[in-house]
């Protein structure tokens, strides 16, 4: 079984991590490097994975995952790359980080891959989106895939489509938490306890999930199945139009896309 290391663990390295030893994967098939060391001595507590350094990620495991800000990838690629050989393989987690950057800071024919996973992995129900770079071979496309599948679907997407991958996926559960505290908000405001108003929401949430996912049926039918002519559905959807809640998604994205090709650097 091959070496995995994780470098940066945060709240998405964590969750990758977590994800690996739910699926079967043993402590001892992974490390983590970190760099707060009160956090890394956390999740040795938490997962008994042992906690290396960088360099010590660097040399000793097969697959390495680089799960740190957009803003430190240059500096640990720089730390690992005099490490890092062909054979190994790098895989970025980062927000806007090209496989064309990864390939220029590593040392040459090392295979690099571009992943965008979400937060929903910490429950199995993560969504990650891969794209290859020029020294990758299937074989590792199909390790990436494995270690992603552990926590969710895996869908390849050739990279330019990777930055708005990351303003619908990758940034996508904000904007639904941002929905559901808003309907809870709106619940309190009519008259309805809080706790109430939680439990409301958040079961209309997964029951709407799983309609659209197992029905299979497009979200404007099932939004028109809920509306009734003259009813209540139709007097909030004319509310939500008024306020061009469409467009603000559209803004949004675009925002959160345009974001993305800066953090490219
Ligand atoms: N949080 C999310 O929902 C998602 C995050 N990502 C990507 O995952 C990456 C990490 O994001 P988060 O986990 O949210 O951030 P985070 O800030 O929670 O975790 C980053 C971790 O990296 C550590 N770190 C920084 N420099 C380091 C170094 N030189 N050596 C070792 N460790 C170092 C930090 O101490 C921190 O614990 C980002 O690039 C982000 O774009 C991608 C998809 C979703
Ligand atoms: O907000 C961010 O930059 C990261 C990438 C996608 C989700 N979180």
């Amino acid at each position: 079984m091959s070496v995995i290391a994780v470098i940066g663990a945060g709240v998405m390295g964590e969750t990758i991590v977590a994800g690996m030893l739910r699926s079967g994967r043993r402590p001892a098939d992974l490390m983590m490097s970190e760099r707060r060391p009160e956090r890394a001595e956390e999740l040795r507590e938490r997962y008994g994975v042992e906690i290396v350094t960088n360099v010590e990620a660097a040399k000793r495991a097969d697959t390495i995952l680089l799960v740190v800000k957009p803003q430190d990838m240059p500096d640990v690629l720089d730390e690992i790359a005099p490490h890092i050989a062909p054979g190994q393989l790098v895989i970025s987690l980062a927000a806007g980080i090209t496989t064309t950057t990864l390939e220029s800071r590593l040392p040459d024919k090392v295979a690099a891959i571009r992943v965008m996973p979400n937060t929903p992995a910490l429950v199995d129900e993560g969504m990650a989106a891969i794209s290859r770079g020029s020294h990758c071979s299937e074989e590792d496309l199909q390790h990436a895939e494995s270690l992603l599948s552990a926590t969710g679907k895996v869908m390849r997407v050739p990279e330019k489509q990777q930055d708005a991958v990351t303003a619908i996926s990758g940034s996508g559960p904000a904007y639904i938490f941002f929905v559901v505290e808003s309907m809870i908000e709106a619940g309190v405001h009519l008259g309805l306890p809080r706790s109430t108003a939680t439990e409301l929401v958040v079961q209309t949430l997964v029951g709407s999930a799983r309609l659209l996912s197992e029905s299979g049926d497009h979200p404007t039918e099932l939004r028109e199945r809920v509306t009734s002519p003259g009813g209540t559905t139709a007097a909030a959807l004319r509310e939500l139009e008024d306020h061009k809640v469409r467009a603000a998604f559209l803004s949004a994205l675009e925002a959160a896309r345009n974001r993305s090709q800066e953090l490219a650097g």
